[in-house]
């Protein structure tokens, strides 16, 4: 991803306090997706029984009709007695159901269970009304005080006739309304859904970018850490610790190969009166000068390294004794004396090199070292800016 992205999307997600803020939103989202998902799965259910019910009504309407013609005009073989009950079974039902959708509350199921529904709203409620107006007066007229059928149903019938067009009529519109009410509000929990499942995904999102970009400040963080561990601060090459895991390293694969090579100790001459009579700043400056020589002077496979104090150590790969070595000595002792002291008057200052190579000297890190001080030291005591190889 371009950085300009991952900063955009992850501007300081770094922070543990984000990380935990961030984990908790993707929850949340996650529940309000999951719980959107319940809610529309219930809804859907609650539309289609219902849409079911509306439909029936048009069934126990017809049913109403016909049972009443029945009964009050039979034909040969019908039964008045069934037909007075059949008109109580479906004209019952079709009232409580209208109530149901007009109010809320209990219907009877198509398989006889019990069902809630809810007071259905808006143009649905207006034609529930009208449906229940215009039923009002056929219930007057087929409940008598007890609540029980009448013994006369003509003027029932005579009504149901006349209306029952206007009635199946309504109760298609209320199917038909219903059914586009449920599609529409399913659509809007979908778009509810839709849209918490796309926050938990940029929420996630932002999170993964989050740790990586953590995860990248710790890693850089430790690389930073470790080069520092591995640098001399003044010159900014290596120091001490990194020329001897260097060298060890070196040395073991030169023991295995059987290579030539050498290890250079370098101690400054003249360095002392320099800090003494122009402070410590101008010795800094020198010490930064001698590093920079000695680097340009060494191979790209050479390790270079300040030791500490006024001494620089060289390891050079692949050195052949005098035809390798000599030139390089010479050209470091040239390199530092000729270092530009003009704003030092008085001062001069000079390099003694103690040599060991190897495998003369054994491939071992510590031999190769104290055999090189010695040597270097045989240098300073003939008067320093020379080499010595170690005997
Ligand atoms: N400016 C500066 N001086 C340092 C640093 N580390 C050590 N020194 C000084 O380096 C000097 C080293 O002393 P010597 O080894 O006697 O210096 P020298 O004059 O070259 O003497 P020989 O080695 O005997 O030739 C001491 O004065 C230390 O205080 C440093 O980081 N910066």
């Amino acid at each position: 991803m371009p950085d300009a992205m991952f900063r955009l999307v992850a501007p300081s997600i770094g922070s543990t306090p984000r990380i935990v803020a961030a984990i908790v939103l993707f929850v949340v989202f996650d529940l309000v997706a999951l719980l959107s998902n319940l809610w529309i799965a219930e809804q859907v259910a609650q539309d289609a029984v219902a849409i079911n019910l509306a439909g029936r009504q048009r069934m126990l309407s017809q049913q109403t009709t016909k049972a009443l013609l029945l009964a009050t005009r039979p034909t040969s073989g019908e039964s008045p007695e069934n037909a007075r009950r059949e008109i109580n079974t479906a004209f019952t039902l079709f009232e409580q159901t209208l109530r149901a959708f007009d109010e809320g509350g209990e219907a009877t199921g198509g398989d006889g269970h019990r069902v809630a529904l809810r007071a259905v709203n808006g143009e649905a409620a207006r034609i529930v009304q009208r449906a229940r107006s215009l039923v009002g007066p056929l219930s007057a007229l087929l409940h008598d005080d007890r609540g029980h059928l009448p013994g006369r149903l003509e003027p029932a019938a005579d009504y149901l006739v006349q209306h029952n067009t206007a009635i199946l009529d309504l109760m298609n519109q209320l199917t038909s309304v219903l059914e586009h009410d449920s599609v529409s509000r399913t659509r809007d929990l979908r778009t509810i859904q839709s849209g918490a499942f796309l926050l938990a995904l940029l929420n996630f999102i932002a999170l993964a970018l989050g740790m990586i970009r953590r995860h990248r400040a710790a890693e850089e963080a430790g690389l930073l850490w470790r080069s520092q561990a591995r640098q001399d601060p003044l010159t900014g090459i290596a120091n001490r610790k990194a020329f001897e895991e260097g060298a060890e390293a070196l040395l073991l694969r030169a023991r295995q190969n059987k290579d030539n090579g050498a290890l250079l100790l370098l101690d400054l001459d003249g360095f002392k009166p320099i800090n003494d009579r122009f402070g410590h700043s101008a010795g800094d400056d020198i010490l930064k000068a001698v590093a920079g020589a000695l680097t340009a002077a060494a191979r790209s496979t050479d390790l270079v390294a300040r030791l500490g104090g006024d001494e620089f150590i060289l390891l050079c790969p692949q050195a052949y004794k005098e035809i390798d070595i000599d030139p390089l000595c010479e050209r470091l002792v040239n390199a530092i004396s000729t270092l530009p002291t003009a704003d030092l008057p008085g001062c001069r200052l000079g390099v003694s090199i103690g040599v060991a190579t190897y495998p003369d000297c054994g491939y071992g890190l510590q031999g190769l070292l104290s055999r090189a001080d010695k040597a270097m030291y045989v240098a300073k005591g003939a008067g320093g800016s020379r080499w010595q190889r170690a005997a």
